[in-house]
């Protein structure tokens, strides 16, 4: 069972994870204005990002603001991982999260009645809100992804993650990898029957074997893999998490991607890409995903491995193609 609003009202008993087939069963998200647009002008100031340091979809979203150099111009608030019976809350008091800046509210699900009092839908994150019109702008994350990139991307350092040139290239490899690997991960962890989960994980891994071979002779997934943009962040997002927690939460584990000769090197080499590494909490990854879905981990015990060197050399400069240069690796990766 998922908690969720129905007509405005909290409820716990709402309705099921999977669908018939056992498949899980991913909600459409339900603000989706633009920004750019009369109702919602690029402004600086004006927009606030909610999110989870815990969710790849959130990840996304916090990444191409901090690599963008949006951080002055939208300002932002961190959930704490846990999500309890009410959902996504604030506890300032935890490492590496905030107070509600825009309502001092304890759950974000005010968030969402304050946007619409007659809400129905899951209360997920991201979430774009306007402080002038005082509603959330939009909830789907790569609509945020894509709006920071060409409304707000002029605000911002220079940096451009969706070049028009490439446009529609970056959108079919977004689309491309969402099933079989963002979502796919999920469809294998919720999978209501032993079928389903076995073949969600070979589908995963099946792509994710494509990419490896992708990748070996360049550096980023599109664009001649001459250029960071958009999709890779959208990669990066699930495969950070890959070893901590859907290998073995998730039973994703035919495979580490630690393992692979060139997703892992892809993994160090974006992790070490400046601006990236501040948006990467693991103990809030971990956390959440352990401790929250106690349906699939009974005991919430947090595995305990494995160790990984995101800092490690990752040799991959010697491919053509390069992050752009406002973004110069640091040696820390901050
Ligand atoms: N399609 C949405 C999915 C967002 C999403 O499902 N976020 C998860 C966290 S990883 C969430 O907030 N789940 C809460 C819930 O489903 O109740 C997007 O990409 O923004």
């Amino acid at each position: 069972m998922v908690n969720m609003f129905v007509d405005g009202e909290w409820r716990t008993d709402t309705y099921e994870f999977n669908d018939e087939e056992g498949e899980f069963d991913r909600q459409p998200t339900s603000f989706r204005d633009r920004l750019g647009t009369e109702a919602f002008p690029a402004e600086s100031g004006r927009y606030h990002l909610y999110i989870s340091r815990a969710c790849p979809w959130a990840h996304g979203a916090s990444m191409v603001r901090s690599l963008l150099g949006l951080e002055d111009h939208v300002s932002m608030d961190i959930v704490d991982p846990y999500r309890d019976e009410m959902g996504w809350q604030f506890t300032p008091e935890k490492d590496d999260c905030t107070e509600d800046s825009i309502l001092g509210a304890d759950y974000l699900g005010e968030l969402y009645t304050e946007a619409d009092p007659n809400y129905t839908g899951r209360v997920t994150v991201p979430v774009l809100w306007d402080r002038e019109r005082e509603t959330i702008v939009n909830n789907e994350s790569i609509e945020v992804m894509e709006t920071f990139s060409t409304a707000m991307q002029e605000l911002g350092n220079g940096v451009d993650l969706y070049p028009e040139d490439v446009r529609e290239e970056v959108d079919e490899m977004v689309d491309r990898i969402y099933e079989p690997i963002n979502n796919g991960v999920y469809r294998a962890g919720f999978a209501g029957t032993q079928e389903v989960y076995e073949k969600n994980v070979n589908r995963l891994f099946d792509a994710l074997d494509a990419l490896d071979e992708r990748l070996a002779d360049q550096r980023y997934l599109v664009a001649d893999g001459e250029r960071l943009t958009l999709a890779d962040l959208r990669l990066f997002a699930t495969l950070v998490r890959f070893d901590h927690v859907y290998h073995t939460h998730f039973k994703c584990n035919r495979r580490l991607v630690s393992q692979y000769d060139h997703l892992w090197p892809y993994v160090r080499d974006l992790y070490q890409t400046s601006g990236i590494a501040k948006t990467v909490n693991v103990d809030h990854i971990k956390e959440h995903y352990y401790t929250t879905h106690t349906d699939i981990n009974p005991t919430g015990f947090v595995a305990v491995g494995p160790d990984l060197d995101f800092e490690a050399p990752h040799g991959r400069d010697e491919l053509p193609g390069g992050p752009p240069a406002e973004l110069a690796p640091t040696p820390r990766g901050d």
